[in-house]
């Protein structure tokens, strides 16, 4: 890809302090016929992803799962033997026990399953800070949350510690929702191949918003079909201020061995300072507020015949940006169809042209499958 990646090209940061926030799945097994070991498994988050999750567990492709325990941030059910009831999401919303982690490992651990996993559907950085000690008890742990991997490096170095005492760590969601980017990643690595740069369209619904925005809409009313269509995360904050595509980077970063530090990622963000402080109710209430300042950027960008991009970039030196930028038509990125991710690695061995990876980056389908997928592979 080419210079207008670099700084100068960095266009309509209005923000600059953002937070950004593994580690072993192979690919999909296939489903295991009756007689086959259990997994029991417990879900946190009954939201988009792990709503889409519930609806999966109900298919065949599910048969060797026993889902033991679910919970959204007030309530939880358990049943050791199996929760079956298709309407758990909506039960959960006026029934069942306060929530408390302990109810559900007790659950996890009571039926003798061989195997036991926590998925983590939530974006709650609490809970994704326990999830080391978790695989230190010796349950795995699946994760669309990316707050620990792509968190501080004291949380990375933790999760390391822990997987290196057994345990699996399921992280295919955390990275274009389940596109084979780390899994690819670590296979190159297992051969001896290390990444040199990498680059990018990290964000499913930021790719999503900057494919179809073309002025004839306001920004604000695309943003929230985004987030009705379950693209953007629970605060679309997350995304605008590239906080989300940090995180990613983060993640794909330290994979494969770079140990970056969330102050190492130069965050320009898209979230005007008046919008920053406020809970998600008022910020909602207030997208419009987004309009001008986007409508202006792209009405630039166009008269210099561009399309606006939200981009990720590592380079050899380790440097990490992510943030908007102005990319001639004929840039890999002006090229993204829906909520399309591309991730382009340069390795030592693939150093002439970077291997490519791209398709679809958000949804809550594609992305409890990588939840799915990544607990098949446990057996
Ligand atoms: N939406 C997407 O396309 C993708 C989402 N993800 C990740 O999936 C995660 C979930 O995203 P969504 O489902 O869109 O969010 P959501 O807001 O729809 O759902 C979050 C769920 O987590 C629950 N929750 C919050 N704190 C909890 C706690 N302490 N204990 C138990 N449950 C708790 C909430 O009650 C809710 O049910 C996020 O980390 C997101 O980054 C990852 C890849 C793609
Ligand atoms: N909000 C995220 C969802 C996947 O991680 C995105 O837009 O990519």
């Amino acid at each position: 890809m080419s210079a207008v990646l670099d700084v100068e090209a960095t266009v309509g940061a209005t923000s600059v302090a953002t937070v950004p926030r593994a580690v072993i799945a192979t690919e999909v097994a296939p489903a295991k016929a009756s007689g086959a070991p259990t997994i029991a498994v417990v879900l946190l988050g009954t939201g988009v992803v792990g709503g889409a999750l519930l609806k999966l567990l109900n298919t065949p492709a599910a048969a060797s799962l026993r889902l033991v325990g679910a919970a959204n941030s007030r309530r939880q059910q358990t049943d050791p033997v199996s929760l079956a009831s298709r309407s758990l999401r909506e039960q959960l919303n006026h029934q069942g026990d306060a929530r408390d982690n302990a109810g559900l490992l007790a659950a996890l651990d009571a039926g003798g399953a061989a195997v036991r996993v926590i998925v983590d559907a939530t974006a709650s950085a609490p809970l994704a800070s326990r999830h080391a000690e978790w695989l230190a008890r010796g349950y795995h742990v699946v994760t669309a949350n990316k707050a620990l991997a792509g968190g501080e490096l004291t949380g990375w170095r933790a999760l390391q510690a822990a997987l290196a005492h057994g345990g699996c760590y399921g992280d295919a969601a955390t990275v274009g929702a389940g596109l084979p980017v780390l899994s690819t990643l670590r296979r190159l690595r297992s051969c001896g191949d290390s990444l040199l740069t990498l680059e990018g369209v990290f964000s499913g619904s930021l790719s999503w918003l900057f494919n179809q925005y073309d002025g004839s809409r306001p920004f604000s009313a695309l943003l929230r079909e985004a987030r009705q269509l379950g693209y953007t995360e629970p605060d679309p904050r997350s995304d605008l201020s590239g906080e989300d595509v940090a995180r990613k980077l983060l993640i794909i970063a330290r994979s494969a061995g770079f140990s970056l530090g969330t102050d190492e990622v130069d965050v320009q963000g898209l979230v005007p300072e008046a919008l920053r402080a406020l809970d998600t109710e008022s910020f909602l209430a207030r997208l419009e507020e987004l309009d001008e300042p986007l409508a202006k950027l792209h009405a630039d960008a166009k008269s210099r015949g561009c399309v606006l991009r939200f981009l990720a970039r590592l380079n050899q030196r380790g440097r990490a940006r992510v943030g908007l930028v102005e990319v001639p038509l004929t840039h890999p990125a002006a090229r993204l169809y829906g909520t399309d991710n591309q991730f382009a690695l340069t390795t030592t061995r693939y150093n002439t042209q970077p291997l490519v990876i791209q398709g679809p980056g958000a949804g809550p389908e594609v992305t409890a499958q990588a939840l799915l997928g990544d607990v098949l592979a446990l057996v």
